[in-house]
Order: C-alpha cells, then sequence, then structure tokens
C-alpha cells in the first residue's frame, strides 16, 4: 500500500504457510474486485450461511467450481437457489499457480500438492464492516494441496493457529488488499480464522466497502 516507509516482506508464519504482501497490483485487485461482482450475481449468487448450529455466518459467500456448504461439498446450491455453481474460472487457476510459484519457489516440488496443482474451487467471502470468521480448518477437501488466498478491501486481522487445537499458538497477521497468503504442506490443515477487519482501510479509488477474501483450493472430488 502506499505510504509505507518500508515495503512490507514476505513473511513465513509456520512450515508452508507464505505471506506476500502487495502481491496484486492495484490494477489486478481492481479487476478482481469487478469480477468477485459479477460472480456475486444470481443465479447462484453470493449468499448467507446458515450452520447446522442454527448460528449464520457474518460473511456472505459465493462459491465457483464446486458449492461449499456446511459441511461438504456439491454442484448445486443446496442450501440457497438450487441453482448450478458457476464454473471455476480459468483466470483463477492461472493465478493462483502464480501464486504457488511465487510463494514456494525452487521449494514448491517440496510441498504436497504444490506441483501440479488443479485447482477446482474458490470461496468468495464477502466481510462487511464487524463480520468476522471463527477458527476453521479447510478441511471439506480430500487431498492435502495448498490453499491460495487473496485478499482486497479492508484490512484484516487473521490467526493463524495450530492443526492441532483451537487454542495458542497461534500467529496474528495482518492481511491487506492485494496480499497473497498461501498455506500448504504442514499448515494446510491449521485452524485459521478471521478476528476482525478494520472498516474504512481499504483505499477508496478500490470502490469497495468492506473486505473480500477469495480462497483458491483442489477439492480432490470428480
Ligand atoms: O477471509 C479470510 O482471510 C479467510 C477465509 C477462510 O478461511 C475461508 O474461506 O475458509
Ligand atoms: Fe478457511
Amino acid at each position: 500500500m502506499s505510504g509505507e516507509l518500508f515495503p512490507r516482506e514476505r513473511a513465513d508464519p509456520a512450515p508452508g504457510a507464505v505471506l506476500l504482501p502487495d502481491w496484486l497490483s492495484a490494477a489486478e485487485q481492481r479487476e478482481l474486485v469487478d469480477t468477485c461482482r459479477a460472480w456475486a450475481r444470481p443465479p447462484a449468487g453470493m449468499r448467507t450461511t446458515v450452520l447446522p448450529t442454527g448460528g449464520v455466518m457474518s460473511v456472505r459467500t459465493v462459491c465457483l467450481g464446486w458449492h461449499w456448504y456446511p459441511y461438504g461439498y456439491a454442484r448445486t446450491v443446496v442450501d440457497g437457489d438450487g441453482e448450478p455453481v458457476k464454473p471455476f474460472p480459468d483466470e483463477l487457476r492461472t493465478l493462483a499457480r502464480r501464486a504457488l510459484a511465487d510463494a514456494y519457489g525452487e521449494g514448491l516440488g517440496d510441498v504436497a500438492g504444490a506441483p501440479g496443482y488443479e485447482p477446482d474451487v474458490a470461496l468468495v467471502n464477502h466481510y462487511p464492516h464487524g463480520a468476522r470468521m471463527g477458527l476453521h480448518r479447510d478441511r471439506e477437501e480430500r487431498i492435502d494441496a495448498p490453499v491460495v488466498s487473496l485478499s482486497l478491501g479492508d484490512t484484516a486481522l487473521f490467526r493463524l493457529g495450530n492443526t492441532e487445537t483451537r487454542t495458542r499458538p497461534w500467529t496474528d497477521l495482518e492481511l491487506r488488499s492485494g496480499d497473497l497468503l498461501v498455506f500448504g504442506g504442514p499448515s494446510r490443515f491449521a485452524y485459521h480464522g478471521v478476528v476482525r477487519t478494520l472498516p474504512g482501510t481499504a483505499d477508496p479509488a478500490l470502490g469497495l466497502v468492506g473486505r473480500l477474501n477469495i480462497t483458491v483450493r483442489q477439492s480432490g472430488l470428480d
């Protein structure tokens, strides 16, 4: 982001987890926000998710490729309008492969599922002011290929925990617009969540109220 005295640096908060700040250019961010708007439109558009406990998630979500619901994947929006999920776009496949190459570099060959990455699902979450996401694991996927996460809009306070428990140790990371976070290898099934977002921190030129997060994944389903 502009106004930084020193460039924000790459971080390796846990084995297999890599944060690349400002990975997306301003133009790429604007384009992705526009594309997310198109994905969010019905049919199979952005919806509110109700958990089996009856709780309502504070983010709103649209899925591509496979529809995530608590807790599984389907080809149609089984907990919404029932329409077929929108296809997983080639542009996200290309972007996610570039993300793994940049995050892991020469170590890519040692990360489970990173060589030959074939992502086929994306979850696009919109965080209005006040939204958060409790600690959870992304575990509806059948394989351990990395998750690629892109952040747009308001800054988030993201908590990366451990694979065993919902409790400490964890590392809190600031995810700003344009940041890339990859979690694969030993971090693939780590607990994680969004503690809060910081309203009004996005560049107004992005034209986005709140925060968007895109996670790209490989489901292992067919
Ligand atoms: O918004 C984020 O940064 C994380 C989203 C997430 O964990 C998920 O969609 O499963
Ligand atoms: Fe997640």
